[in-house]
This record gives structure tokens, sequence and C-alpha cells, in this order.
């Protein structure tokens, strides 16, 4: 499999790392606008190669995307993070224009890629690379939900205790401080409701926490995190590798899913060789429905800024 990482910074470049780690790609190309950039991340990565036991070859170009073709998967991580106070949503005057271009680059060279947008505001972002290169709904996916439910889990085992391994949970709805719905309700450890071992009180804690878990971050970095985020997407791209058909709350164009037409939000879905194999429609709540339709108008409203 060959896949390529337009944005050799932070995020891009963990993407990289992990997905070599795993060694389940034969070549993944790093590209970035950076002169020589892209190039200096792939040398230094390729020099862990001997230390961390992997085959796949990692190459770096600066904004040339002849290098790209053929690729099967591309991720975009392009575009500027956002600084502490900020939200994901004031990103979307510079990324959007990123976003575009590299969208339209990608598919020139490879026609039948299945990309994966990181960039934020990401949902948005999503939804304009459906615009721009106009690719199957199956064949664009966001990253979010992959990586705020492992912030779930992570608060989850906090409250509980436990090895997050014990954990189990989801996060839907948009990638933003207040969009998100960590679905405490459906949450277990080791197949046992959460709420049996927690109080609504603790309960409440983690999905606060959850749902600012980017925020959070950004505020003791300085700029948004990395480690969490390149692994979420490296699980993804694996997904895709493996034809593996595995769940994960990802950013999907939705047609009537959830009572949602043109919009992409995060639900469940299926992920496998074709990217998204299928939608998954649980059952929510009332409470929960009305929270992901709010939800995806806070959405529609930053599709509205394209
Ligand atoms: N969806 C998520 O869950 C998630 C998680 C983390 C970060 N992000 C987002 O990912 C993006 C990248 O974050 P980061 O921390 O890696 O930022 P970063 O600044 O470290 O890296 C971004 C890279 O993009 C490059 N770039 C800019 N314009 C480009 C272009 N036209 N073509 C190619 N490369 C270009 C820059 O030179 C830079 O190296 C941000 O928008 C951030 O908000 C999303
Ligand atoms: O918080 C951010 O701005 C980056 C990313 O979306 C994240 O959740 O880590």
């Amino acid at each position: 499999m060959k896949v390529t990482v337009v944005g050799a910074g932070a995020v891009g470049a963990s993407c990289a790392e992990y997905i070599a780690i795993k060694d389940f790609a034969a070549e993944v190309v790093l590209v970035d606008i950076k002169e020589g950039f892209a190039e200096g991340k792939a040398m230094d990565l390729m020099q862990t190669a001997s230390l961390n036991s992997f085959d796949t070859k990692i190459t770096g170009v600066t904004n040339d995307y002849s290098a790209t073709a053929n690729s099967d998967v591309a991720v975009i991580t392009s575009g500027i993070p956002r600084k502490p106070g900020m939200t994901r949503e004031e990103l979307i005057s510079t990324n959007a224009g990123i976003v575009k271009s590299v969208a339209e680059n990608l598919i020139k060279h490879s026609p039948d890629v299945t990309i994966i947008v990181v960039s934020n505001p990401m949902d948005t972002m999503t939804y304009l690379a459906h615009q721009a290169t106009g690719l199957p709904k199956n064949r664009i996916i966001g990253m979010g939900g992959a990586l705020d439910s492992a912030r779930f889990k992570y608060r989850l085992a906090e409250a509980l205790e436990c090895p997050a391994s014990d954990v189990d949970g989801m996060v839907i709805g948009g990638h933003s401080d207040t969009g998100m719905l960590p679905l405490t309700r459906l949450a277990t450890r080791n197949s046992v409701p959460v709420s049996e071992f927690l109080s609504q009180e603790q309960m409440d804690y983690v999905r606060e926490e959850t749902k600012v878990g980017g925020a959070t971050l950004t505020k003791l970095l300085g700029t948004s995190a990395w480690y969490a985020p390149g692994a979420a997407v490296s699980a993804m791209v694996q997904a895709i590798a493996n034809d593996a058909n595995k769940m994960f709350p990802c950013s999907c164009l939705l047609d009537g899913e959830y009572g949602l037409k043109d919009i992409c939000i995060g639900v469940p879905a299926l992920i496998g060789k074709n990217g998204i194999n299928k939608i998954v429609e649980i059952d929510l709540d009332d409470a929960e429905k009305a929270k992901l339709q709010e939800s995806a108008e806070a959405v529609r409203k930053t599709n509205g800024l394209l």
C-alpha cells in the first residue's frame, strides 16, 4: 500500500511514524510546502528504521504531487493549528484554501485514492474535500471521532481507576469543543455499563473533559496535540490497508442517516479497503438525538463560511 501524508508538521510526521512502526504500508510519501521540510522529516524517520524494525519506505517532497501518484490513501494534515484560546472554527479562512488546493492536486495524480481529512475545522474541511474532488462519498473520511473516543476512554479509565484497555466508548457529533457527543450511556467497562461504577457527577466530568480534550492540550502545549491524532489516523489507515471492516466514529457525508443530509459529521462507520463500507445507525435516546441535531446545526453554520 502507498500512503501520502500532506503536511509534514506535528500531526503528519506523527502519523507517518506510527504507520511505519506498525509496518503495514510499503511506502509513505510526505509532502509539505516548506522547502526541504518533508525531505528532512522523511530522512529523520528513515534513520529510525533499523532501530524500530520497519521496512516501510518513507520519502519526502516539497509540493511535488507527481511523487504521490497512485496512492491508495492520502491523509491531509496541511494547514495551521490553533493556539491557546482559539476555536478550531477560527482556522477556516486559512485552512480552507490549503485543503481545497491539496485535495485537487491529490486526485490529479491518484484518481482512485481514499482521502482522510485531519485539518481543522475538520468536519467542514471534509465537506470541502467532497466539493473540491467529487469523489464518491465512501472515499473521503474525516478523522475526529477516533481521537475523541480515545480521549473519552482515557478520561473514563482515569475515573474508573482502571486500564484504558478495560474501557469501551464512543464519541459522535462534530469535532468541536461544544459539538462532541460522548456516549456515556453506552460506555462500558468489560461489558458492564460505566454507570454501574460512576456517579452522575463523575460521568458529567468525563463528558466535559472529553469535549475540551483538544483545547486542554492546546493550552498546555501552546499548539495542538499530535501523538494521539497521529495514532488515530494511522489506525484508520491500517483498517483500510487490512480491509478490516473496523468501526470508527468518523466524519462521513450523510444522505439521510440520523435524519441529516448534505453534511459531514461524526457517526460510527465501518472502515475497510473501500473507505467507508457502511454508516452504522445506532439507537440514540431523545436527548442524544437532540444534541446531535444541535451539533449538526453548528457544523452547518461553519460550512456556510466556505
Ligand atoms: N482532526 C483532528 O482530530 C486533528 C488533530 C490534530 C490536529 N488537527 C489539525 O491538523 C492540522 C495540522 O496540525 P499540526 O499540528 O500538524 O500543524 P503544523 O503546523 O505542525 O503542520 C502543518 C504543516 O502543513 C504544512 N502546509 C501548510 N500549507 C501547506 C500546503 N499547501 N501544502 C502542503 N503542506 C502545507 C506546513 O508547512 C506545516 O508543516 C491543523 O489544522 C490542526 O488543527 C486536527
Ligand atoms: O484541538 C485541536 O485544535 C486539534 C485537534 O482537533 C485535537 O482535537 O487535538
